[in-house]
């Protein structure tokens, strides 16, 4: 049996691949496993989550082939039961609402990831949500869908656009602000709104009461992963 600061978590999303080992976080492009920058050393487990297939991990399955690897799949109602239907429900999102159950029985759990999630947990219960394009997805719809000439990426601010790059940008800050409003107001008083994704520092300046937790999804895997630990499967 491995212990916690022995096993590698994995978690690989649309974009990348962030992983934990002890003390030490990281995250790579999901295309580039195969370089993959990880601490030396083997690890005593790996504890892993995926969106969709986990073709990505194939050259970090073959480098650690003797470890044993334990896939969280689906959610696990007696950690955090959730109202969304479990076979559709994003495992990261499962895992980010999980973490921030655990920091606080309401919440509203908000990644600006590939996609923009936003998740509401109330008194330990997940109670569903709404997915939205991310920034990224957001720009390549925009200029891959109609003929708008591709224009410079401007500072992303609340204020009409005054040219096509701040326009868009701006566009996704005020859908992204507002939906994080409208996912507040599900919740009595003020619940703490938790912020991960890579394009978290995006949306902070427009959500400046946000509690940035960049590591979230891997928190949440942790605490799954000691629940393997002590039922003895990992
Ligand atoms: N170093 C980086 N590499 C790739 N994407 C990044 C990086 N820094 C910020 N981003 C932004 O983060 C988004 C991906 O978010 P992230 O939460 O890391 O990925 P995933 O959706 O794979 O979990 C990208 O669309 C991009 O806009
Ligand atoms: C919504 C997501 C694409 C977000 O992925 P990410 O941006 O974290 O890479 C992912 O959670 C997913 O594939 N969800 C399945 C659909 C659902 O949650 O209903």
């Amino acid at each position: 049996m491995s212990d916690r600061f022995d096993t590698l978590l994995l978690d690989l999303g649309n974009t990348r691949l962030h992983w934990q080992w002890g003390e030490q976080v990281g995250a790579m492009d999901a295309d580039a496993t195969a370089t993959a920058d990880l601490p030396a050393g083997t690890p005593g487990a790996i504890a892993w989550s995926a969106v969709g297939d986990a073709e990505s991990l194939r050259p970090l399955q073959q480098r650690y082939a003797d470890v044993p690897w334990l896939r969280c799949e689906r959610p696990d109602a007696r950690l955090l039961p959730t109202r969304y239907d479990p076979e559709r429900l994003g495992i990261d999102r499962w895992l980010g609402a999980l973490a921030g159950a655990r920091l606080s029985a309401d919440c509203i759990v908000i990644s600006a990831g590939t996609a923009l999630t936003l998740d509401i947990v109330h008194d330990g219960e997940h109670l569903g949500g709404w997915i939205m394009p991310g920034y990224r997805l957001w720009q390549s719809a925009l200029y891959g869908g109609t003929r708008i000439p591709r224009a410079p990426d401007a500072p992303l601010t609340d204020r009409p656009g005054l040219s096509t790059g701040d326009a868009i940008g701006n566009g996704w800050l005020v859908a992204a602000t507002g939906a994080v409003q409208v996912a507040a107001q599900q919740l009595p008083g003020r619940p703490p709104l938790l912020l991960a994704g890579g394009d978290a520092e995006l949306l902070a300046t427009a959500v400046p009461e946000a509690i940035h937790q960049p590591n979230l999804v891997l928190q949440g895997l942790s605490i799954w992963a000691g629940r393997q630990q002590d039922r003895g499967a990992l």
